[in-house]
């Protein structure tokens, strides 16, 4: 990065287990009456927790996983690796291609994941919590968008910590 490059992601958008809990909740009132899908598949690993509240929702009881790791360093996309592939029979169930399959994540930046994955259930129906600009039209439904340079924080990354009085807090 040159010294005067703008960092990629300058705003940070922590969300606590309460919160998420009401936005995955929110996810599946509104996938509720968009259609009867008969499995999840969720995208590991930032996928399982949104789809298990999603399947108690919407009383889904199939899921099945795709494995897609990208972000190997914090906050830097590398090469974009398919750990685990979906499982084929479910791929064709309903006539094929994924039709029937509601793909769940926890949330599309660039959408370079939602694309393979897509790819893979042309047919499914594609859902995250959150959503930046670029990954947006890959996405069928999700519930709050983000800005492109924010970072989302989830909770199963952080954990609680000392904070500073403000007044003993030293610039930069
Ligand atoms: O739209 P993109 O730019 O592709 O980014 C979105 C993907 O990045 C994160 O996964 P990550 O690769 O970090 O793996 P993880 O789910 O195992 O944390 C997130 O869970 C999405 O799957
Ligand atoms: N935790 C997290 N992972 C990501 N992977 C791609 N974008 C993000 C983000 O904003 N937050
Ligand atoms: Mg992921």
């Amino acid at each position: 990065m040159t010294p005067d490059a703008e960092p990629l992601h300058s705003k940070a958008f922590p969300v606590s287990w309460d919160q998420f809990h009401r936005d995955a909740r929110a996810l599946a009132w509104r996938l509720s009456g968009q259609g009867e899908w008969h499995a999840i598949v969720c995208i590991t690993r930032g996928g399982l927790v949104p789809a298990a509240i999603v399947a108690r929702e919407l009383g889904i009881r199939v899921i099945e996983t795709v494995g897609v790791a990208s972000y190997h360093e914090y906050k830097d996309q590398g090469q974009l690796e398919v750990v685990k592939p979906v499982n084929g029979a479910l791929i064709d169930m309903d006539g094929g291609q994924g039709a029937g399959i509601l793909i769940i994540d926890d949330l599309v930046d660039t959408g370079a994941t939602a694309r393979v994955v897509r790819d893979m259930l042309p047919k499914a129906h594609f859902a995250t919590v959150y959503a930046k600009p670029k990954g947006r039209p890959l996405v069928d439904t999700f519930v709050t968008e983000v800005s492109q340079d924010t970072w989302i924080y989830f909770p199963w990354d952080m954990g609680f910590a000392f904070q500073p009085p403000i007044n003993k807090r030293s610039e930069g």
